[in-house]
């Protein structure tokens, strides 16, 4: 058995293809949505991940707004550029590029944005709301590893999920959008404090690894029929991508998601609905 490919390229080109309608439909009504991101330092994967958000804009006719600053630039001068999108009204949205050099308070620059304009829903507000489920931005990679299940007709509802890491991005928050009414999930988290891992993995109808340890996930963790989910990476000494799923899963499992081409380009296209619906939000009150 070979599985089935979770397809994020495509999945995700149409997600853009109907966010290209809605743009324009926004511009129309003389609102421009615009996302911002902030990008510190020089890691060749953040400026990757960064250029690929704004290819994406330029797609669907989000507008750009880029601010860059060096990896020796200060706690205040990431905060000063933090308040001036939080100013400029041609900004609809922005994302703050994780991770922060080291010796940057992350949390504090978070939480100094303006949550209306918080495009990857990582605000203490939003992740509140979220909690609460009233409505907020959702974290793009969760929210696109729902998506993409959804999009293969992949069951949600009743199966049993492990997720593997407990990263602000992606492991703290897939459990609270797994376990929505809508979802229906029923959900274990386990992380580098669980006693055996394989034996609730041996346990999942979907495994979301998200460790960033290199093929963590091998074969014989996998409930022949598994939907499995590769959000880590790591990097070999060439910069190719090492996924937490060691390729042959592929020989148990009955859907997986590529690494690339998975779930990286779902988090853009998620980023993007969180842009577009904050422009739809800001028309909806002209
Ligand atoms: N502010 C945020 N920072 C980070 C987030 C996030 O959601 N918000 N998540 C990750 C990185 N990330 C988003 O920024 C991200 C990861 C991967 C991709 C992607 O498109 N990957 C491609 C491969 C690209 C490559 O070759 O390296 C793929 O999977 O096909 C986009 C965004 C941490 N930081």
């Amino acid at each position: 058995m070979s599985a089935q490919i979770l397809d994020g390229k495509a999945t995700a080109a149409a997600i853009k293809s109907d966010l290209t309608v809605r743009v324009a439909a926004l511009k129309e009504k003389g609102v421009t949505p615009g996302l911002g991101t902030v990008l510190v330092g020089d890691d060749p994967a953040s400026q990757k991940y960064v250029a690929g958000k704004h290819r994406d804009c330029a797609q669907v006719g989000i507008a750009s707004i880029q601010r860059e600053l060096p990896a020796t630039a200060t706690q205040e001068e990431i905060e000063a550029v933090v308040r001036e999108l939080n100013e400029d009204p041609s900004c609809t949205g922005y994302i703050v590029q994780l991770p922060l050099p080291r010796g940057i308070d992350e949390n504090r620059v978070l939480e100094l944005m303006d949550p209306a304009k918080d495009a990857d829903g990582l605000h203490p507000t939003n992740l509140g709301r979220l909690v609460l489920n009233e409505p907020a931005p959702l974290p793009c990679t969760p929210n696109g590893v729902i998506s993409l299940l959804r999009a293969h007709g992949v069951e949600i509802k009743g199966a049993e999920v492990v997720v593997v890491g407990r990263g602000v991005t992606i492991g703290r928050t897939m459990p609270l959008l797994l376990t929505r009414r809508s979802e229906n999930a029923t959900v274990t988290q386990c992380h580098t404090g669980t006693r055996d891992l394989s034996a609730h993995l041996r346990n999942a109808d979907i495994i979301v690894a998200a460790a960033g340890v290199p093929h963590l996930i091998k074969p014989e963790d996998v409930k022949p029929g598994a939907a499995v989910l590769d959000v880590g990476v790591s990097r070999n000494a060439e910069g190719k991508i090492l996924g937490d799923v060691h390729p042959d899963v592929a020989e148990v499992a009955a859907w997986i998601s590529p690494n690339p081409g998975g779930v990286g380009p779902m988090t853009r296209a998620q980023l993007l609905v969180n842009v577009v619906e904050a422009a739809e939000r800001a028309a909806a009150a002209l």
